[in-house]
């Protein structure tokens, strides 16, 4: 048997006009449940672009302690989000999945628009195959990461190409690394933020807050602080805020070393402690709700602010399938089709 796939021998009458466009997400376990996760967790922090630390003490680490505990804990938290149709990731990027395929069949474009994940399903190089065996020779690759980071957007194309490296007729690829400056992320950002204070006021503090990473990815030459602080700085541009009406940090850190600062559940407690009674809070690093902002941020965050004297803490839903949100995806693969 041949080292390389292809569609069927000598079936080029089969090749499709059509482009293929595969939204990606990072990925979430199938259930609610410690067995679910144990996969789930194994596969994404055994990705060299999400863990640096060397590959022997990291697995001796991984399968000793991590594996063994986090699965169960981090199954609370999926439960307490759980949505009817599955993980609220899921659920959000198969509408945005559906939306944009209808918004471009609307605008006349000939694309077949996949979901994949990154980790779990769908199997990234299984959607790949369909694709494949459908005969399109052209894909644009849009990983739903606003701002581009090397464990996300650059584990994303580590998986592209390693599928790819097995296929005969590699085809046209055409992969979005980044969409951080994008006019219109910036508008549909701009737009439920103004829609909030619309409805409920302005906060003392608009709170932008990030998925963060170790410091020492940014050290090394990861570009993602410098694309969340682009993304801050033309958000609050367009709302025109001044620079005492809003702060950035970051969320969500994992494990023991330094994280990108200033972290989010400090801020907040800082913010309190100095009289800051009001905050409304946006997390522009995640184009879906997940566990990340629903559970974190949505509870969690707003605990810690209320402990620590705060009044009043809304959260600002993640972009999920707004219509501006599907027009910016559908000007971001446009020139590819
Ligand atoms: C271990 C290091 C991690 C790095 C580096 C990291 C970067 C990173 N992650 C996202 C987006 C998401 N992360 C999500 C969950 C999640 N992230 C980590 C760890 C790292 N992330 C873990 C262990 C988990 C799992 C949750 C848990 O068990 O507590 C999610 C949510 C997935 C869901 O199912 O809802 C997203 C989205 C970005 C943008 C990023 C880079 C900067
Ligand atoms: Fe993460
Ligand atoms: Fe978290």
């Amino acid at each position: 048997m041949s080292r390389f796939t292809a569609l069927t021998e000598n079936a080029h009458e089969k090749l499709s006009a059509s482009t293929g466009v595969l939204l990606t997400n990072l990925g979430t376990p199938q259930a609610p449940t410690a067995a679910a996760l144990r996969p789930y967790l194994k596969q994404f922090l055994s990705d060299p672009r999400v863990v640096e630390i060397p590959r022997l003490v990291w697995m001796i680490i991984l399968h000793g302690i991590i594996l063994r505990v986090r699965p169960a804990k981090s199954a609370k938290l999926y439960e307490s989000i759980w949505m009817e149709g599955g993980s609220p990731l899921l659920v959000h990027s198969q509408n945005q999945r559906d939306k944009l395929a209808a918004q471009l069949t609307e605008q006349g474009f000939n694309a077949n628009v996949k979901l994949a994940m990154r980790y779990g399903e769908p199997d990234m190089a299984k959607v790949l195959q369909e694709f494949q065996q459908e005969g399109i020779r052209n894909v644009v690759v849009l990983p739903l990461y606003p701002q581009y980071s090397g464990p996300t957007t650059g584990s994303t194309f580590d998986a592209v190409s390693r599928e790819l490296n097995k296929w005969r007729f590699v085809p046209q690829l055409h992969f979005i690394n980044s969409y951080h400056d994008h006019e219109l992320y910036i508008q549909a950002l701009a737009n439920s933020i103004a829609a909030d204070f619309e409805q409920h006021g302005m906060p003392d503090k608009l709170i932008l807050s990030y998925h963060g990473m170790p410091k020492q990815f940014f050290d090394n030459g990861d570009p993602y602080y410098c694309l969340c602080m682009k993304t801050s700085r033309l958000v609050v541009e367009k709302l025109g805020l001044s620079k005492e009406q809003y702060q950035t940090c970051f969320q969500s850190r994992f494990g023991k070393a330094e994280w990108l600062k200033p972290y989010t559940d400090a801020t907040l407690t800082e913010l309190a402690e100095q009289g800051v009674k009001n905050v409304a809070v946006v997390c522009p690093a995640f184009s879906s709700d997940c566990l990340e902002t629903l559970e974190e941020m949505m509870h969690e965050n707003k605990d810690v602010f209320m402990e620590a004297g705060g009044e009043q803490y809304r959260y600002i839903a993640a972009l999920n399938d707004n219509p501006d949100h599907i027009d910016m995806m559908v000007d971001l693969v446009k020139p590819y089709l």
